[in-house]
């Protein structure tokens, strides 16, 4: 099977690099292509046996499969050329949220499935988010299926609850980066601890919970249950938290909600 990129941003690169990294994929049978053609040489530079194309009409030529990285509001500057070489052997994986595979299927001749991935794929962790098509062949499911485990953990996803579920996976990291930020400058202000000493306890607290969550060792419930020890100071902790949370992550799954309906309603195709 040979392999298509378009885009190789932040995404795009790391799903290069993720697929070579994790010997999925071998470079050879890899065909990458960029707008600007620096971050694609970047890629070329580490990986000597991979195709940067001068053209999309080298990736359709050289892929089976072909994943579109761009941002939805330049699927149109994509696909619009895009469609003049892909015929129905080809499948188009669009890893992006606003755009349907109805919509996707509607706009091109091939078979189509959308994967949204998520940074923690770099780490061959995290999850990847699958719906497939109409069009598509139980042979390219099952091959998508089997790349994707070995870089995360596919789930596939019903249309309606993708914006939640990309809030989650996709956006996570950012949202969960941003709130660790704020527990570090936090426990810096109050007790004087320097800003790295707690970046570096915080950061190996994480590492140490993933591990624990990735072990099954203990769920949620329990290592709320464990850790807060009767009449200790978690449960204080646990009660300011509580009393503050009020509707902040309702909130942030509401502004992404909003804009996602805002996008859907300015891609042009
Ligand atoms: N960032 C994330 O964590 C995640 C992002 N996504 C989705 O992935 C998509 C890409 O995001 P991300 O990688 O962060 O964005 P980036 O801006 O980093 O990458 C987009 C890339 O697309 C290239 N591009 C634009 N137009 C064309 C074109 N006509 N032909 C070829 N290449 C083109 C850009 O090239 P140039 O260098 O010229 O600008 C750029 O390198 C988005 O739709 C996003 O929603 C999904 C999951 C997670
Ligand atoms: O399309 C999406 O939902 C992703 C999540 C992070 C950025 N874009």
């Amino acid at each position: 099977m040979r392999y298509g990129i378009i885009g190789t941003g932040n995404m795009g690169s790391m799903l290069t690099t993720s697929f070579i990294t994790s010997k999925a994929v071998s470079a050879r049978d890899l065909v990458i292509y960029n707008r600007s053609a620096e971050k694609a040489l970047k890629l070329k530079k580490i990986y000597k046996n991979l195709t940067v194309a001068s053209s999309l009409e080298e990736v359709t030529n050289n892929s089976d499969v072909i994943f579109l990285c761009v941002k939805p509001h330049h699927f149109k500057d994509v696909l619009d050329p895009l469609n003049h070489n892909l015929n129905d052997s080809h499948c188009l994986v669009s890893i992006t949220s606003p755009v349907s595979v109805n919509e996707l299927e509607n706009h091109t001749p091939c078979q189509v499935a959308r994967i949204v991935p998520s940074i923690t794929n770099r780490a061959l962790s995290g999850v990847s988010l699958f719906t497939f098509g109409e069009r598509i062949t139980e042979g390219n499911k099952q091959n998508l299926r089997t790349l994707f485990k070995t870089i995360s953990h596919p789930v596939e996803i019903e249309e309606e609850y993708i914006r939640a579920s990309s809030d989650i996976v996709s956006c996570g990291p950012a949202f969960v980066s941003f709130l660790l930020k704020n527990w570090i400058e936090s426990a810096h202000k109050v007790s004087g601890i320097p800003q790295e000493k707690a970046t570096e306890l915080t950061e190996e607290m994480m590492i140490g919970l993933g591990t624990l969550l990735s072990k099954k060792i203990f769920s949620l419930d329990e290592l709320m249950e464990k850790v807060t020890v009767k009449g200790g100071v978690t449960g204080e902790g646990l009660k300011a938290l509580e009393s503050h949370v009020g509707p902040l992550f309702e909130e942030m799954f509401t502004a992404t909600q909003r804009k996602h309906l805002e996008d859907k309603k300015t891609i042009k195709f």
